[in-house]
Order: structure tokens, then C-alpha cells, then sequence
């Protein structure tokens, strides 16, 4: 087989810095050190270093070089670190330089990841992990990326992909004793107790009310309610900064606009509507139309009336999803004083009552998000390959128990659905899609 190519990249942000990270990873990890910054330092024990261009001899740079030999690194490879002076024409003389090396090229989006998962240092699971962990951007998230980086969905979803191929076991057995009736029966209803079991628990696991995915992607907030209600200088007061233009004329808002707080640790995102009335020409109609399919979508939507007004009811599209993913606020209390019918009164201009309403917010993000140290689907890709297995799984519990192949068929199908979330089985034709939305040097 060809030496596949040793790859490099800046791994630390790019731009101006104290320090650039550039990696390299392959077999030529080890010639490289030795060709830019020689000594080459011993394994794992960093020394301070002239990089210098091998062919014309000038010094780009001093640093911190280490060597780490393979298989006890992030990618399985021989690796090497250069901790450069973070100048943006000092990284790019390097990476010039390395581009020069024999058998050396630029590392792809997410390759360092991908080469993590071929030599088996991380499975499919763990590597979008590893991509969440990176986007974190508040505390509760980092937590469950870093849950998932370090192989919490992996081993459960391993242990269903074991107890699957115990099933199959089983019924192949049955397959093989089908003439002795006796035997092939027992062993059928051992592998139909462990499915059963199985089959409770994956639904269990499914029906979490999307914590993990809300946790991921954040607890939508949509801001609804009649014009000049207050929405948009709700939302600025909320986001503490002028996210959304706010004026006294009836329709300013047309577009959605969003706004990413971090309350207590979950990520919410909150967005301000288009006032709802009867539309006045095609723009105002299109923006009610983006209000009410957000409203439709959000984990919450936040009713806004003016406090002087009674309660506008709100449309279907608002209400009729129930108690829990609404919430109906009296605004401009500054002017009314406190409201008696049960709306939390607030006031953008004074900021009376934000503080409850944020911890109203939070409070019900909380609730959906629920208990945070418990593994949850992260990814809408896990919850399609589990409704696959269920499919499978319920031909095998509902189908004749003595139709053994038929059977034995559908827990190979289970088992591979499975497979395909830790990336089990044949996976090439999801790692681009996986790896692609890496940046470079990951
Ligand atoms: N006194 C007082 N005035 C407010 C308050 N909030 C908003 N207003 C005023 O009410 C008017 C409408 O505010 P917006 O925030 O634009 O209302 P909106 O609901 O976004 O309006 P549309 O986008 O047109 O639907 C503006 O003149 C604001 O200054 C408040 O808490 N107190
Ligand atoms: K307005
Ligand atoms: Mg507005």
C-alpha cells in the first residue's frame, strides 16, 4: 500500500496571536522535526527550537517543538507540534515550507478528526463529540460534548449493538436445531427476552423530548404578540444590546431576528416577530407567516400585550400546543403599573420584571433539558438510525417467532442501523457529510 500523505495544518485560530499551533501528522512526522528544527526532540518532551527553511537555510522562527510517536497519539500517527510566534507571515512561511517536504501536503477540513476514527481512536459518536465540544458555547453544553467525546453514547449504544448480536446469535442457533423443535423454541424465547428488553429501553431513549438536540442546539424563544406590543424592545433588553430597530410606528419588524443568550449554562435562542394583525400588503403578510411557523416550531413562545390592553388571544398557531410552550406577558408596566390577570407584567424601559421573566425562561429550558448528566440523543442522524432499528425491531417481536430467518433478518438490520451511528459498519458514505464541517487543522 502507498504511504499516505502526512498532513499539517495551523491548528490555533487563525489571525494574530501569542502563539500558533501548527500540527503535523503521518508518517514523515518524525523527517520533518529533523529537516525544519533539528535536534529532533524526544518523545513527548517539548525543547526549544530554530525552525529553519532546509533549503535556504534562514531562521523563520524560534519554538517549542514536540514529537509524539505513534500509536499513543490523537490521530493513531507519528505527530509533531511546532508552537510558533503567532504572526500570520510567520505561519505562512512554515506551512510554505512543510508544503516543500516530501510526501507532505495541507490537511483537509476535519482530516486529523477522520484519521483519529480510521486507526480507532475515536468512533463516529465520538468524533461529532469532539465537533460539539469545539462550537460549546455555554457550560451545560460543553458538559454533554464532552460526555459524548468521551464515549458515553458510544458504550450504551455498543451495549444495544451486543445484546443485538447475542439475539442474532440465539436465532441462528434456532436456525440450525430447527428440526430438534424443542431446542430451536428455547432459544428463540431467550433471544425474544433480550429484544423485548432492548425494544423498551431504545424507546425510552427516543422519547426524551429532544433534550439532547435543545441542549445542542439551544432552546428556542420566539417572541410573539400584536404590533408595538414591545417584542422588539423586549428582545434588545434581553440581549442587553440593539439587536432589533425599534420605533413607535405599528409593522417595523418583518424579519425574524435572533438573539443567543446563555441562561445558567443552557443555550437559548430568542427571537422577535413580526407583529400579528391583518396584513397590510405582501412584506407585512410574509413576515406574519415567518411568526407563526416559528411560533410553531419554538420550545416556548413569549405572548406580548400591552398591559393597558386586555389579553390579545393568541392564534392557534401560538396556543394551541398547550401551557407548556407558552407563556403570556403584560409589557410597558411602567405605564400601567402591575396587571391582576395572571400575564408576567414586564417592562423593557425600566427593566421591571426581567429578572423573573429570565428566570422563567430558564426554568422551563431547564425543565426540557432535564436531567443533564443522563445520555440524550444529540443529533436528529442518531434518532432517524434508532427509528430504523425500532422498525426492525418490531417486525422481529410482532412477526412469527418460527420463521427463523425472517427473523434472523431483522436483527441484522437492527444491528446495522445501530452500527451506523458509532460507525460499525459501512460508513464511508457518511464521513465526508461528518468530517467536512470540521475546520481545518481538527
Ligand atoms: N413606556 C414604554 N414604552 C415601550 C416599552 N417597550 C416598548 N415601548 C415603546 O413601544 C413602541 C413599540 O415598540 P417596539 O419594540 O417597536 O414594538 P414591537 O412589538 O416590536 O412592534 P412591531 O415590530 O411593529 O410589531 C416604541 O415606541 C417603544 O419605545 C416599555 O416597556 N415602556
Ligand atoms: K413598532
Ligand atoms: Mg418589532
Amino acid at each position: 500500500m502507498a504511504e499516505s500523505p502526512t498532513i499539517f495544518a495551523l491548528s490555533s485560530a487563525p489571525g494574530r496571536a501569542g502563539i500558533a499551533v501548527v500540527r503535523v501528522s503521518g508518517e514523515r512526522a518524525g523527517f520533518v522535526v529533523d529537516a525544519l528544527a533539528p535536534p529532533r526532540p524526544k518523545d513527548r518532551v517539548a525543547a526549544l527550537r530554530r525552525i529553519r527553511d532546509p533549503q535556504s537555510a534562514e531562521v523563520l522562527d524560534e519554538a517549542l517543538v514536540l514529537f509524539f510517536a505513534a500509536p499513543r497519539t490523537e490521530t493513531g500517527e507519528d505527530m509533531a507540534e511546532l508552537h510558533l510566534h503567532g504572526g500570520p507571515s510567520i505561519v505562512k512561511a512554515v506551512l510554505g515550507v512543510l508544503g516543500r517536504q516530501a510526501g507532505c501536503r495541507l490537511a483537509e477540513p476535519g482530516e486529523f478528526a477522520r484519521r483519529a476514527f480510521q486507526n480507532g481512536k475515536l468512533d463516529l459518536a465520538q468524533v461529532e463529540g469532539l465537533a460539539d465540544l469545539i462550537e460549546a458555547e455555554t457550560e451545560a453544553q460543553r458538559h454533554q460534548a464532552l460526555a459524548q467525546m468521551r464515549g458515553a453514547l458510544s458504550e450504551l449504544y455498543e451495549g444495544w449493538r451486543r445484546a443485538l448480536l447475542e439475539a442474532s446469535a440465539l436465532t441462528e442457533a434456532a436456525i440450525d436445531f430447527s428440526d430438534e423443535g424443542d431446542v430451536a423454541a428455547d432459544a428463540m424465547e431467550r433471544a425474544r427476552t433480550i429484544v423485548g428488553k432492548l425494544e423498551g429501553e431504545i424507546a425510552a431513549h427516543l422519547d426524551d423530548g429532544n433534550r439532547g438536540e435543545i441542549l445542542r442546539d439551544g432552546f428556542r424563544v420566539v417572541l410573539a404578540g400584536p404590533p408595538n406590543a414591545g417584542k422588539s424592545s423586549l428582545l434588545n433588553a434581553l440581549a442587553r444590546r440593539d439587536a432589533a430597530i425599534v420605533s413607535e410606528e405599528a409593522g417595523t419588524t418583518r424579519d425574524v431576528i435572533e438573539v443567543r443568550l446563555d441562561l445558567d449554562g443552557l443555550p437559548v435562542i430568542v427571537s422577535d416577530t413580526a407583529g400579528i394583525r391583518e396584513p397590510r400588503g405582501a412584506v407585512e403578510k410574509e413576515g406574519i407567516r415567518r411568526t407563526l411557523a416559528h411560533a410553531r416550531d419554538a420550545d416556548l413562545v413569549l405572548w406580548l400585550s400591552e398591559a393597558t390592553a386586555p389579553l390579545v388571544p393568541p392564534p392557534p398557531e401560538v396556543s394551541g400546543r398547550g401551557d407548556t410552550f407558552f407563556l403570556p406577558l403584560a409589557s410597558k408596566i411602567d405605564i400601567s403599573g402591575a396587571v391582576a390577570d395572571g400575564r408576567l407584567g414586564v417592562s423593557a424601559k425600566t427593566g421591571a420584571g426581567l429578572p423573573e421573566l429570565v428566570a422563567a425562561i430558564a426554568q422551563r429550558a431547564r425543565e426540557r433539558v432535564g436531567d443533564l448528566s443522563a445520555p440524550a440523543i444529540t443529533r436528529a442522524r442518531y434518532r432517524e438510525r434508532f427509528m430504523e432499528c425500532m422498525n426492525s425491531v418490531h417486525e422481529y417481536m410482532n412477526g412469527p417467532a418460527d420463521q427463523y430467518e425472517l427473523r434472523a433478518e431483522d436483527l441484522r438490520r437492527a444491528t446495522q442501523a445501530i452500527g451506523r451511528i458509532t460507525g460499525r459498519v459501512d460508513v464511508e458514505d457518511v464521513l465526508g457529510e461528518i468530517f467536512g464541517r470540521f475546520c481545518i487543522g481538527k
